[in-house]
């Protein structure tokens, strides 16, 4: 079959959520959808067939099995079948529908009509195969705390560190960021946020975005940006707080997302040894998001 793809289907306790999409996406699932069934959950996850060996699908489901286990939680099933990209396409947008975050923001599937008023932003998204629809407690922090930061009299300039699909870019430009320079080490990830940027006809002036990580960023700005908004996991972050410092100023402001409730204290500890400020610590099921500032 042509650009075929594992759909894999787990049914498990509602309470393994968090770590069952951790797991997925370290496996490199390019997108997710889940569902509530009874008392149960199901969650899709898609990989491209060419990406992993019926071993490595195997080997999945022990790790899903061996996280439950830990947890003491009920074992979840997981099985897996080839479909074609078409069928991948139309299976997740089927479970993809428009979401509300925070105050603000109307999430909207790039393929549903837009509805003629509404007193939320609507960001329209299509992520293709990059990370970001806005169902995920992460991502929803992240807007959230941007919502906090930004307002149409501040002017900051951001950085997104990880933009994924370029929903939190997007949403910093609708909340009155003046130009948000996003990065992303995947090059889907690139391509996502640059047609979404386009689809919510944000300006190429305001919203660029360049294949890599903060390196990449530091080439980028003329000055110390006043805004970081990073959702990536934790063991990555700990490695760009030193960055992170470099490219901002006194006065600036950090969001830092995906972090696990038991990853917190390392992550805290670095940015106090960096003079940074814990303003606030949000958390959502298992994951944590640091409002930080300089001063
Ligand atoms: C959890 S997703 C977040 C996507 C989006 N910002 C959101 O909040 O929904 C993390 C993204 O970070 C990217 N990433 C991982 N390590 C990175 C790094 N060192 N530098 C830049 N991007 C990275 C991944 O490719 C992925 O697109």
């Amino acid at each position: 079959m042509a650009n075929s793809w594992w759909e894999l289907q787990i049914v498990c306790d509602l309470a393994l959520e968090d770590s069952i999409f951790w797991r997925l996406e370290q496996f490199g699932c390019r997108g997710t959808a889940s569902e509530t069934k009874g008392y149960s959950y199901l969650v899709r996850a898609y990989i491209p067939q060419e990406q992993v060996q019926l071993l490595d699908l195997a080997a999945l489901s022990l790790w899903l099995r061996q996280d439950a286990l830990v947890l003491g939680l009920p074992i979840p099933t997981t099985h897996w079948h080839l479909i074609d990209e078409e069928d991948w396409a139309s299976s997740w947008k089927a479970h993809w529908q428009p979401q509300e975050v925070g105050d603000r923001f109307l999430i909207y599937p790039a393929w549903l009509p837009v509805p003629d008023q509404s007193d939320r932003f609507i960001l329209r998204l299509d992520p293709g195969l990059a990370f970001g629809t806005g169902t995920h407690a992460t991502t929803q922090l992240c807007l959230e705390a941007l919502e906090m930061r930004i307002d149409q009299e501040s002017h900051d300039i951001v950085a997104d560190l990880g933009c994924g699909s370029g929903i939190l870019s997007i949403g910093a430009i609708m909340l009155g960021a003046e130009k948000v320079y996003a990065v992303d080490v995947d090059p889907l990830a690139v391509r996502a946020t640059r047609s979404n940027r386009t689809l919510n006809r944000v300006n190429s002036d305001r919203l660029i975005v360049e294949q890599g990580s903060i390196d990449r960023v530091m080439k980028m700005i003329d000055a110390p940006v006043d805004g970081i908004v990073c959702n990536i996991l934790a063991e990555v972050i700990i490695d760009l707080i030193p960055q992170i410092s470099a490219i901002t100023k006194p006065t600036s402001w950090g969001i830092l997302s995906g972090i696990l409730l038991d990853q917190t204290k390392p992550v805290a500890d670095l940015l106090e040894q960096q003079g940074w400020t814990i303003a606030a610590l949000w958390r959502r099921q298992d994951w944590c998001c640091f409002n930080i500032r300089r001063s």
